[in-house]
């Protein structure tokens, strides 16, 4: 197998810096984005507090024993929301399941609001003291960062800097807590099969604890390892259509510890922004050229496009 080491790592880019020069900031977040699918992605403003406060909350639910948190899988929301045990997620076409159980926060409603309708209910554990608070003010923040994020995805489309705004305005995005237990020994099963994220782009926290790998153009496995506190960040499917492929949506999985980690858990939170339901997903003309003819003439809208994709992951 090729060695890894000789290869250029995923660019990390300051966030912090897109003001001074949003261009130069949208250049280094497309380029990376094309290149890799993957960005890491520093002083990005979700702050510390915030961050510790969501991921102790979910540990202390995950802790609960197991016929405790069981009371939260719901069987009506297609695993949008509430606790996903160990054992149900697989990876589309993977035979083994993955070695994590789960939890989904959705966006917070107010009673009455007609996307109710589209979107399923919260559920909180009552166990959990101001576990609502902190991780709703999670989903806030990764909400607010992620538009920062957009605005540069647009500049470097050459769309108006706005013009994500509406597109996922009151979008179905989902914060994923995420438990992968300790693990005795290596079977066939890994902690999360190879896979494509669906929606827009996803802002991963926690993956400085090592095993998350990107599948590069050549075949490779690259490690994607950002420094304490970083975010990933990758592309999914809904923008990789968007885009006609020209932003990639890459394949990427979570690797079995080495022998010494097993013992640990690792923890980790995925912020998945969508599209808001009724977006219609329509390849953007600037990313059409003879050379790159459009590889998806129907659109569709970010619901259908999400439960085509949920049936696929056995989630649905
Ligand atoms: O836990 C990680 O580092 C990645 C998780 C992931 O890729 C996912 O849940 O889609
Ligand atoms: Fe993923």
């Amino acid at each position: 197998m090729a060695t890894t080491l000789d290869k250029p790592a995923v660019p990390t880019v300051s966030l912090a810096s897109q003001e001074a020069d949003p261009d130069a900031f949208a250049q280094a977040l497309g380029g990376s984005f094309e290149r890799y699918g993957f960005a890491i992605v520093a002083d990005h403003g979700v702050s510390p507090a915030i961050i510790a406060d969501a991921e102790a909350k979910a540990k202390a639910f995950f802790a609960l024993p197991d016929d405790v948190k069981r009371a939260y899988h719901l069987k009506g929301s297609n695993g949008q929301r509430g606790y996903i045990p160990f054992g149900i997620e697989t990876a589309k076409g993977a035979k083994a399941y993955d070695l994590k159980e789960f939890w989904h926060v959705g966006r917070d409603l107010p009673e009455g609001d007609p996307l109710r309708a589209v979107m399923p209910d919260n559920v909180w554990p009552a166990e959990v003291q101001g576990f609502h608070e902190a991780e709703i003010a999670l989903y806030d923040a990764l909400e607010k960062a992620g538009a920062r994020l957009l605005s540069a995805v647009a500049r470097y489309l050459d769309l108006a800097p706005d013009y994500f705004e509406a597109t996922v305005e009151n979008g179905n995005s989902v914060l994923r807590l995420l438990h992968y237990p300790p693990i005795d020994a290596d079977g066939p099963n890994i902690r999360a099969g190879a896979h494509e994220d669906i929606n827009t782009i996803t802002l991963l926290l926690g993956a400085e604890e090592a095993g998350l790998e990107l599948l590069d153009r050549d075949g490779d496995w690259l490690p994607v390892q950002p420094g304490p506190g970083e975010l990933a960040i990758n592309v999914g499917d809904m923008l990789q259509r968007l885009t006609n492929n020209v932003l990639r949506s890459t394949t990427h999985r979570v690797m079995n510890p080495a022998p010494e980690r097993r013992g640990h858990s690792r923890y980790s939170m995925p912020f998945f922004l969508h599209f808001r339901p009724d977006y219609l997903i329509e390849t953007l003309p600037q990313c059409i050229t003879p050379d790159r003819p459009n590889l998806y003439p129907v659109p569709i809208t970010a619901h259908d496009y999400l439960f085509e994709r949920l049936r696929e992951i056995k989630l649905a």
